[in-house]
């Protein structure tokens, strides 16, 4: 019997597939995972923008994750949208009932084009509730500020604020740099409680960049469930979400999604080029 290592997805549905649950299962599958997931809202979405938001039942939730962490415990979670303090609250419950540690919290407020897709009100329970369960958290620079009520301009603010959501509870923070100066490189920080840690990458000038926080944050998880270290699954997040924009696939009028198949394909050429 071949091992497959599983991964379970908590987070909202994007009809144009290039957010959301289906970010994450393309994701989880090019990385050799096996994915799950439980759908927390229902989004009209495309590449122009979120054209509607259809939240579920915090019940229905819970059913999804019971039916999940009975059967089939997977090796990581991760959550993207939650929407709302009910069904945050919810979440934090099962991952506690399930013991799910290795716990990827991408905390998904705003998506590119305005809209919200956590309620206002849910950032408190999103702090409270959920970061202390957390092995890694991985918010933008917006989301960073929100969490932390900080505001970041500088590496060494953006290292302030990493230390803080440290000491919320998540073991470690990866704050993204997609957020940061048009002409400056793109620039993660990872802090574990000790020491900071830079991975920098060029910035590519392109307009299709939606879904880049989920895919990466679902590299991360796919790399967690493998067995991977923190450090080594950032680095293989890094390179998925790096040849994901580079090869652009050109869809949609607005901001295109990211091609999730560009990361295997590259390796499978290099391999056949060894
Ligand atoms: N134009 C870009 N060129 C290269 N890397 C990018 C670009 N946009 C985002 N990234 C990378 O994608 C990942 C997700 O970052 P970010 O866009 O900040 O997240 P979010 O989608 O949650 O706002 C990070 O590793 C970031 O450095
Ligand atoms: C259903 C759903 N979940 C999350 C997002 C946000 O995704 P993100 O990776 O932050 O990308 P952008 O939307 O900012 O491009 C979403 N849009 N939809």
């Amino acid at each position: 019997m071949t091992t497959i290592n599983k991964a379970l997805t908590i987070a909202g549905s994007d009809s144009g597939g290039g957010a959301g649950i289906q970010a994450d299962l393309k994701t989880f599958q090019e990385l050799g995972v096996y994915g799950m997931s439980a759908l927390t809202a229902v989004t009209a979405q495309n590449t122009l923008g979120v054209h509607g938001v259809y939240p579920l039942e915090p019940a229905a939730v819970a059913a999804q994750l019971d039916a999940v962490g009975a059967d089939l415990p997977p090796d990581a979670v991760k959550t993207g949208m939650l929407f709302s303090s009910s069904i945050i609250g919810t979440v934090a419950d099962k991952a506690r009932e399930y013991g799910w540690r290795n716990l990827v919290i991408d905390p998904v407020m705003v998506a590119k084009g305005g809209s919200r897709l956590l309620l206002r009100e849910a950032v408190d329970a999103l702090v409270t509730r959920l970061l202390p369960l957390a092995l890694v958290t991985t918010p933008n620079i917006p989301e960073a500020e929100m969490l932390t009520g900080l505001q970041i301009t500088s590496l060494q603010e953006r290292e302030i604020a990493a230390k803080t959501i440290v000491e919320m509870g998540s073991r470690y923070a990866l704050i993204k740099g997609g957020h940061g100066a048009r002409h400056e490189p793109m620039v993660d920080l990872l802090y574990d409680g000790r020491t900071f840690r830079y991975l920098e990458s060029k910035r590519i000038d392109t307009r299709h960049t939606h879904g880049t926080g989920c895919t990466y944050s679902a590299a991360l998880t796919a790399a967690l469930a493998r067995g991977f270290a923190v450090e080594d699954a950032m680095e293989m997040a890094k390179a998925f979400i790096q040849a994901a924009i580079e090869d652009e696939l050109g869809f949609g009028e607005g901001h295109g999604p990211t091609n999730h198949f560009a990361y295997r394909r590259r390796m499978r050429s290099e391999a056949r080029a060894r």
